[in-house]
């Protein structure tokens, strides 16, 4: 049995002498490439924090001390140290999360994988034991990167106004987000750095004199007097103490007994403290220590001695078409700059970025400012796009709608990772954009279906200089082109039937889904016409007539169900007084577990049999009803019913 087999819970670890914790940081790291290179999943963060997380187990009294983690990608040593070894299945469906998870452990406490949270988080769990007059410490664990959002400032200024509330801040500083982390915080971490030679100091100051009980404590505590006195006149007075925080660091972050006597220091303060750690993003895997774009950041299926990707080939992905794509845009408009919120690559800005290094920028993990800032751009005459994930977009939404939208600026949002992502659990769905948003005036959003229609919708996007823009698409290869066969006002006919009972209207990638939907449809006698939108907001004109023509309507999109675009194709048909049933089909308003796309598509019933299946049975319904053609189908559950107001009534 090794070690970490013999590892059941963190009190496992308290005997473990300095030879076998050592011993034990080698067998996590050959654990972690060999199990993360089977599943994929995020393998350069929890690399680097072996040691760290080691130290805090061993330190700390979790669950009864909470150790909170930001973002949680990096908690996978964590899981390992408190009962979670079957990483068989790990972010598969049924498997472990690739976050912190209650439903699996009580160690476990923040599960989003939003990041700049554990902050606001810590700060919260420390006022509630203050309150309640409980003990046990409130660990927070937050990255370099993740300190770049503002979030984190927002709590850190609450945090240091109460100098009498005991809270640990740990920085795992491994100076990189995805890329090297930006901004001024980042240099201020970097001068914190240089002045490791007082800790260094101190640390064998303790060393010497601490082995002389009586005088070594009183020589140490005069000497840790002066280094404070003398770090104060020649150091940088650290950014962190001047807000009222103890700073302790930089520590190196991979010697165990090193961290540990900076947790204990910490847990003497009775106030809030920062431990500063410095750590090594990928460290002990050489192939992530030389990735210069991201050290094995997340990487997928994988030969752990080749790094060759292991699975099926995947085809270009949408956000190799988007990165192209920019790119020719911007050789034709030197006006079109861009932004990104640390994920530069992930969003597939990197081309853009080597062909027009002065016109990309990345803010850090701040999509806020992200959005804010493109106001600044746009106004000042520039055209900027800006890329970030759908589900980080959520973030930004009040300064889409009142920095960008109220001031009709022409900034193009480019929301990868939209719709069901799946194995990176409930939090990182793209599943809210297109309900939340059908809420800003002047915004258009477009949904293409393959790489033609984002090349072009990109481009008709970046045309609009007075009002938002925005495209979304998901996580996955680009499929095949599917072709119009003919055009109705704005609206692409994908497929139009001799006698058409039901309109599909199919969102961006859905496409295919409805038109298998059909094939099925029209193999039970039921005519289907196939349109897409293209831009789904504002809803076309010519849909309303259209759908006038049709027993039912039934839209199809990977987006929530509720107000999304099945609900404002309702509200629109409402509008224009056609009485049609409207079918939503989309994702239920419910937290989706963590799985393939392509399950958690199935198991939410967006395919073309289960589309089909309820179509037909609303027909159905709707005959038994005695429903005439164009008359309205019987109640369904989740239709949404056009509630025609009496002449007059209004
Ligand atoms: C709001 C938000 N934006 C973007 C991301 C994507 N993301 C995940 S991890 C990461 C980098 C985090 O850097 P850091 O906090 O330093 O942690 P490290 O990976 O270095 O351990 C980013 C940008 C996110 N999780 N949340
Ligand atoms: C934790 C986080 O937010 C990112 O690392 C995310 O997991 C990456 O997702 P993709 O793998 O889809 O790029
Ligand atoms: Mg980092």
């Amino acid at each position: 049995m090794t070690i970490l087999e013999s590892i059941r819970g963190p009190r496992d670890l308290k005997a473990l002498s300095e030879a076998e914790l050592g011993e034990l940081s080698e067998e996590i790291r050959d654990f972690l490439v060999h199990a993360v290179a089977r599943t994929g999943g995020h393998l350069g963060p929890n690399l680097g924090v072996v040691e760290l997380t080691v130290a805090l187990h061993r330190v700390f009294e979790s669950p009864a001390d909470r150790i909170l983690w930001d973002t949680g990608h990096q908690s996978y040593v964590h899981k390992l140290l408190t009962g979670r070894q079957d990483f068989s299945k790990l972010r598969g469906k049924g498997g472990l999360s690739g976050y912190p998870s209650r439903e699996e452990s009580e160690h476990d406490v923040i599960e989003n994988s939003h990041a700049s949270t554990v902050l606001g988080w810590a700060d919260g769990l420390a006022k509630a034991r203050q309150v309640q007059g409980e003990r046990g410490h409130v660990v927070a664990v937050i990255g370099d990167g993740a300190l770049t959002g503002g979030m984190a400032w927002e709590a850190l200024n609450n945090i240091a106004a109460a100098r009498d509330r005991p809270l640990i801040i740990v920085v795992n500083d491994n100076e990189r987000s995805y890329a090297p982390t930006i901004g001024g915080l980042a240099n201020h971490l970097a001068t914190l750095r240089t002045t490791d030679g007082y800790e260094r100091m101190l640390a064998w100051g303790k060393d010497v004199l601490q082995r002389t009980p009586v005088v070594g404590n009183t020589v140490y505590e005069a000497l840790h007097g002066a280094k404070k006195g003398f770090k104060d006149a020649f150091a940088p007075q650290g950014l962190f103490e001047d807000l009222g925080l103890k700073y302790l660091g930089p520590i190196d972050g991979h010697d165990i007994g090193a961290v540990e006597s900076a947790l204990r220091r910490a847990k003497r303060f009775h106030g809030p403290v920062l431990v500063h750690c410095l750590t090594q993003k990928g460290r002990g895997y050489e192939p992530a220590l030389r990735d210069e774009a991201d050290h094995f950041h997340t990487v997928g299926v994988m030969d752990p001695l080749t790094c060759a990707p292991l699975g099926p080939a995947n085809g270009p992905s949408w956000t190799s078409v988007f990165g192209e794509e920019i790119v020719r845009i911007g050789e034709e408009r030197d006006d079109v700059v861009a932004i990104t919120a640390a994920m530069l690559h992930p969003v597939g800005l990197g081309r853009f970025a080597e062909r027009f290094p002065d016109r990309v920028w990345d803010v850090g993990i701040a999509e806020q400012h992200a959005a804010v800032s493109a106001a600044g751009l746009a106004t000042g005459g520039l055209h900027p796009v800006v890329a970030v994930y759908a589900t980080f977009l959520n973030r930004a939404f009040d300064q889409l709608l009142m920095d960008v939208a109220l001031h009709r600026c022409g900034v193009t949002f480019v929301l990868d990772r939209a719709g069901v992502t799946g194995v990176d659990g409930p939090s990182h769905n793209g599943m809210w954009d297109m309900s939340v948003l059908q809420v800003v005036p002047g915004l258009r959003i477009a949904a293409p279906r393959d790489a033609d229609q984002l090349r072009a919708q990109l481009r008709e996007a970046v045309a609009v200089d007075d009002a938002p823009t925005l495209l979304r698409f998901p996580k996955e290869s680009v499929g095949p082109a599917v072709p119009a066969v003919d055009r109705v006002g704005a609206l692409d006919v994908l497929h139009a039937a001799d006698r058409p009972e039901v309109l599909l209207v199919a969102v961006g990638v859905m496409a295919p889904v409805c038109l298998g939907a059909a094939e099925l449809l029209e193999a039970r006698g039921i005519g289907c016409t196939v349109v897409d939108p293209r831009w789904v907001k504002p809803v076309d004109p010519a849909l309303a007539p259209l759908a006038a023509r049709h027993r039912l309507v039934a839209v199809v999109e990977d987006n929530s169900r509720a107000a999304g675009v099945g609900s404002a194709v309702a509200l629109a048909l409402g509008d224009a007084e056609v009485d049609v049933p409207v079918r939503r089909f989309g994702i239920p308003e419910q937290f989706l577990a963590h799985a393939k796309r392509a399950e958690v598509l199935a198991d939410i019933g967006l395919t073309p049999v289960e589309i089909a299946g309820r179509i037909s049975a609303s027909l159905a319904v709707g005959e038994r009803a005695g429903e005439r053609a164009g008359e309205p189908a019987g109640e369904q559950p989740g239709d949404e019913r056009i509630v025609m107001p009496a002449q007059g009534e209004y």
